[in-house]
């Protein structure tokens, strides 16, 4: 079988990004003497989730953004991170809140992620922000699916008109990724693990977001030829959703995994911390 998909280069363009958020943060410092901060909360050592906020950490420090890690123990109950959270909120120091998902089984995420004050929701996760976002006021997008559009604009992806069709309905992810898509004139099908004959759907999909959480789920036959397939998957050994060498051989253009949508995810972290940061730092 032939290659014939052109590569989304995620790391090219979030390396850019990166380098423009830290031009601004730099401007800031400078005007304000104080540097954005990004507070970043961890519950457990999952170690997927221990390597992704190293991650964010080391690219904050990168771009000149300072970060104020929390981590707490496995046993957190969901009182004890909702005041952490809040205390975080109402700390003039900081500027953003990271709470990585996800917190753990027993965690009422949702109570946690809705004690994060709307100005400081630089990863997108509160109702607040998904609602503005949906309704297209200003507010933070969810970061993955803030970067998966910023790539698609970058590779001059037409949405207007085209079937977009998302496997996934999570919170942070498919559901808000459907809404961005919607915003831009795609008509948007969600599927999920009860939608009945998923080929048939995902066949019929000019522009493909695999946001599933299985690795090499969608494969080859699920595409038609043409599709545009953004693998926002991030499975363990750095597998995405979507079964690369399968799908290369349909799609005209694909993200990888590594080096797609991930480092897209956090450049539009590091973006919204330095917007939130100018507007908290520079209000009154
Ligand atoms: N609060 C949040 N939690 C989670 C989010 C999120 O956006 N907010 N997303 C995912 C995981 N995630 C960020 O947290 C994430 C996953 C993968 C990458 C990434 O850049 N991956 C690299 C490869 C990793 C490596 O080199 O080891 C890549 O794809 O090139 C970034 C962020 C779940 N939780």
């Amino acid at each position: 079988m032939t290659r014939t998909a052109r590569l989304m280069d995620g790391s090219a363009l979030a390396r850019r990004i990166v380098e423009q958020a830290a031009e601004r943060a730099a401007d800031l410092t400078r005007r304000t003497g104080t540097s954005p901060c990004l507070a970043t909360v961890l519950v457990g050592d999952d170690p997927a989730s221990v390597t992704y906020v190293r991650m964010k950490r080391a690219r904050c420090e990168k771009a000149g953004i300072r970060s104020r890690h929390v981590a707490l123990p496995a046993n957190t109950t969901t009182a004890e991170l909702v005041g952490t959270i809040t205390a975080l909120s109402n700390d003039p120091d900081v500027h953003g809140i990271l709470l990585q998902h996800p917190a753990g089984p027993h965690i009422d995420e949702r109570a946690a992620f809705e004690a994060i004050a709307p100005e400081k929701d630089v990863d997108g996760v509160t109702c607040h922000s998904f609602a503005a976002m949906s309704f297209g006021l200003d507010g933070f997008a969810s970061c993955t699916p803030g970067g998966i559009l910023r790539l698609l604009d970058h590779y001059d992806v037409d949405l207007a008109g085209k079937h977009a069709v998302v496997v996934g309905r999570s919170a942070i992810l498919g559901k808000p990724v459907g809404m961005l898509l919607l915003a831009r004139n795609a008509t948007v099908t969600y599927c999920h693990s009860r939608t009945t004959d998923l080929a048939s759907i995902t066949q019929d999909a000019d522009v493909l977001v695999a946001a599933v959480g299985r690795p090499r789920f969608l494969r080859g036959e699920h595409l038609k030829p043409g599709a545009v397939v953004i693998d926002a998957g991030s499975n363990p050994g750095n597998v995405g959703d979507v079964d690369f060498d399968s799908a290369c051989t349909r799609a005209s253009l694909i993200t990888p995994v590594p080096g797609g949508v991930g480092p897209m995810t956090i450049a539009t972290l590091l973006t919204q911390t330095v917007g939130a940061a100018s507007v908290q730092m520079t209000a009154g």
